[in-house]
């Protein structure tokens, strides 16, 4: 733990500063910046354990905060980059390292991690504000050139979310979009009381490991496609197709295709990969993404009145039919029954950006 003098912000009634779990070498902690510090020794270390770092590693820490973590880190690794939005920490951090042997190792960025342009780094090890998971998890899956892995601590139901497989109940657009990234493996459940203040939630520490290489899809194709059928992940897709806001959308797309005559190309170079994954992190946001209610009439099964849109129907459901997709729910499919399923859409022209 960081030394230093309490400051007397806040004092709360009948506790001083030094017995107050919101504070730290002096510094009140922001709930809002998502500042819960490491404090159990002993899991510091299991995280540097399971993390696998070499002695050659260049770090990357997100929230670095006290330091309580990138003590250990440096001790392994071969440099530290740490990112911290807070100038309170950035000044706790350089006190605390000023003058060690290892504080030419450290680099400190001040600044907000999703906003600034990423240096190049071997691992990222990190316990960081909550709040950002989904955007970083993006931000970090589109950095190139790719990292070896990330290993990060992240709200228990988020970390469920990323490793769940198909037929779970938490499997959901987020696991079928980092897993077409990257291999994740959940490596460790963290307790509340492990973190000074305890947030409300329990944690996991999860190891992401980009594919290498990436798979052969246009991500936003992709992610069109799982966001459709996310959206009512226990529906078959048969009855998910049928929808009129999804055949006219799907629609809209195949005659601006057809109006422009964009060429097809079926691969995407790692630019627009790494576009269109750092976009995807602010749409997957938040935990409640896949809800699987009841839409309203919006959403209703398209009736067969409309010639056009209904030889449009038929195609579509002809494609499901032909793939055996007809009577199959989103939440028991997997990475290749999507891409099957994306590669039978594309074949026909029909395109989900
Ligand atoms: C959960 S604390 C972790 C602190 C420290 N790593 C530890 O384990 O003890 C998260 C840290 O991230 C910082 N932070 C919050 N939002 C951030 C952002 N957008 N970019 C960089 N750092 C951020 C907070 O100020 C805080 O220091």
């Amino acid at each position: 733990m960081a030394g230093g003098k309490i400051r007397k912000e806040k004092p709360q009634k009948g506790a001083s500063a030094s017995s107050n779990p919101h504070f730290q070498g002096g510094i009140p902690f922001h709930k809002s910046k998502g500042q819960h510090i490491l404090k159990n020794p002993l899991l510091i270390d299991s995280i540097i354990q399971k993390s696998g770092i070499k002695s050659t590693d260049v770090i990357l820490e997100i929230g670095p905060g006290t330091g309580n973590l990138t003590k250990k880190l440096l001790e392994v690794g071969k440099s530290v980059i740490a990112v911290e939005l807070d100038p309170r920490m950035v000044l706790e951090l350089q006190r605390r390292f000023q003058g060690t042997p290892s504080s030419t190792r450290l680099k400190v960025i001040q600044g907000d991690v999703l906003k600034c342009d990423l240096p190049y780094f071997d691992i990222c090890v990190a316990n960081i504000p909550y709040q950002i998971s989904s955007p970083l998890t993006f931000k970090l899956l589109s950095h190139r050139p790719l990292f070896r892995c990330a290993v990060i601590m992240f709200q228990r139901e988020f970390a469920m979310r990323l490793v769940a497989q198909p037929g779970d109940n938490l499997y959901c657009r987020l696991s079928v979009n980092t897993q077409l990234l990257a291999r994740v493996n959940h490596l460790l459940k963290v307790g509340r009381n492990n973190f000074r203040p305890p947030p409300k939630v329990d944690s996991s520490v999860v190891r992401i490991e980009p594919r290498k290489p990436l798979p052969v899809v246009k991500f936003k194709e992709w992610d069109g496609l799982v966001r459709i059928c996310f959206n009512r992940k226990n529906k078959t897709l048969g009855s998910i197709f049928r929808q009129k806001s999804v055949l006219s959308m799907l629609e809209k797309n195949y005659k601006t295709l057809q109006a422009s005559q964009l060429s097809r190309e079926e691969s995407s170079d790692s630019t627009e990969m790494a576009k269109s994954v750092t976009a995807l992190g602010d749409t997957l946001g938040d935990l409640s993404m896949d809800t699987d209610e009841c839409k309203d009439d919006e959403d209703m099964e398209m009736d067969d009145g409309d010639a056009k849109a209904s030889d449009f129907k038929e195609r579509v459901l002809g494609l499901l039919k032909q793939g055996g997709f007809e009577e199959r729910r989103s939440s028991k499919l997997t990475q290749a029954d999507f891409m099957h399923l994306l590669s039978l859409f594309n074949k026909a022209d029909i395109h989900f950006s």
